[in-house]
C-alpha cells in the first residue's frame, strides 16, 4: 500500500506538488496521468523513496519513510519496491541475465541466478539470458527491465512512463505483463502521458499543476 498525506514539493517559488493526499491499496493497479509537467513523475519519484525533499506524509506497506534513515530507506526500496523506467537503463556491457541479476548485489539475501532465468522465462526472453543488450528490439529491453524490477519481489511496481519509447502495438504488451503481474497481486503505479495505456489500468488519478483534479477511486 502507499499513502500520502498533504504530500507538497516546491522547486524554488515553484509548487510542483500541492497537498496530494492519497491511498492506494495493496494489489491496486493505478495509473498516474496529467499533461507535460503536472508532477506526475515527481509524485513517483517521492512515493519512491527516490527524492526526500518534500514535506507531509508518506507511508509506503505501513511504514512511514520520514521516520526511516537514508540507508533504511534504501533497504525498504530494494526489498519492497520494483522500478521500471522508459528509457530502460540497461548497461550494454553486460548480458540480459547479468542485468537482470544487478539488484542481487544490493539484496540483503543472495539471490540465485536461476531467478533470474525464470523471470526471463515469465517475460518471454529465457533464450537471450546471454544476448547484450544492444542486441535486443524496445519491448525486449522493457522485458529484461521488468525482469530484473521483479528480481527482489516487490510487493509495488513503481513504472514511469514504461511505454513511452515503444510503438503502440508494443506497449500493449508490456501493458499485459503489467495486468498479469496485478493479477497475481503486484500493486502497480504507473505514470502515463497515453490514454490508451492508462485505460487499462483500474484506476485512474489525475494530475494537473500539482494537484489530482480526478480520481477514479479505489477498484472493486
Ligand atoms: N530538478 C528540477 N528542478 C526544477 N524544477 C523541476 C525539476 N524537476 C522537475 N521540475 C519541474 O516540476 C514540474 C513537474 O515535473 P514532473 O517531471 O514531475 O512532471 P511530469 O508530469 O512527470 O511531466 P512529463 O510528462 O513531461 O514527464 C515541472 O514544472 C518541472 O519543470
Amino acid at each position: 500500500m502507499i499513502s500520502t498525506q498533504n504530500l507538497q514539493k516546491k522547486y524554488g517559488p515553484d509548487t510542483v506538488l500541492d497537498q496530494v493526499s492519497i491511498q492506494i491499496e495493496s494489489g491496486e493497479f493505478v495509473a498516474v496521468v496529467g499533461a507535460s509537467g503536472s508532477g506526475k513523475t515527481t509524485f513517483l519519484n517521492v512515493v519512491g523513496g527516490l527524492d526526500r525533499t518534500y514535506e507531509g506524509q508518506i507511508t509506503v506497506n505501513d511504514q512511514k519513510l520520514e521516520g526511516l534513515s537514508d540507508k533504511a530507506l534504501a533497504q525498504k526500496r530494494n526489498r519492497e519496491l520494483g522500478f521500471v523506467f522508459q528509457q530502460f537503463n540497461l548497461l550494454d556491457h553486460l548480458s540480459v541475465l547479468e542485468n537482470v541479476m544487478l539488484p542481487a548485489f544490493f539484496a540483503a539475501e543472495s539471490i540465485p541466478q536461476s531467478r533470474g532465468l525464470e523471470l526471463l522465462d515469465q517475460v518471454g526472453l529465457k533464450d537471450k539470458a546471454q544476448d547484450r543488450p544492444p542486441q535486443l528490439s524496445g519491448g525486449q529491453k522493457q522485458r529484461v527491465a521488468i525482469a530484473r524490477a521483479l528480481l527482489s519481489s516487490p510487493s509495488i511496481l513503481l513504472c514511469d512512463e514504461p511505454t513511452g519509447s515503444l510503438d503502440k502495438e508494443t506497449g500493449l504488451q508490456i501493458m499485459s505483463i503489467f495486468q498479469e503481474l496485478n493479477e497475481s497481486g503486484m500493486t502497480v503505479l504507473l505514470v502515463t502521458h497515453e490514454e490508451h495505456v492508462a485505460k487499462l489500468a483500474r484506476r485512474t488519478i489525475r494530475f494537473e499543476a500539482g494537484k489530482v483534479i480526478s480520481d477514479s477511486g479505489t477498484a472493486p
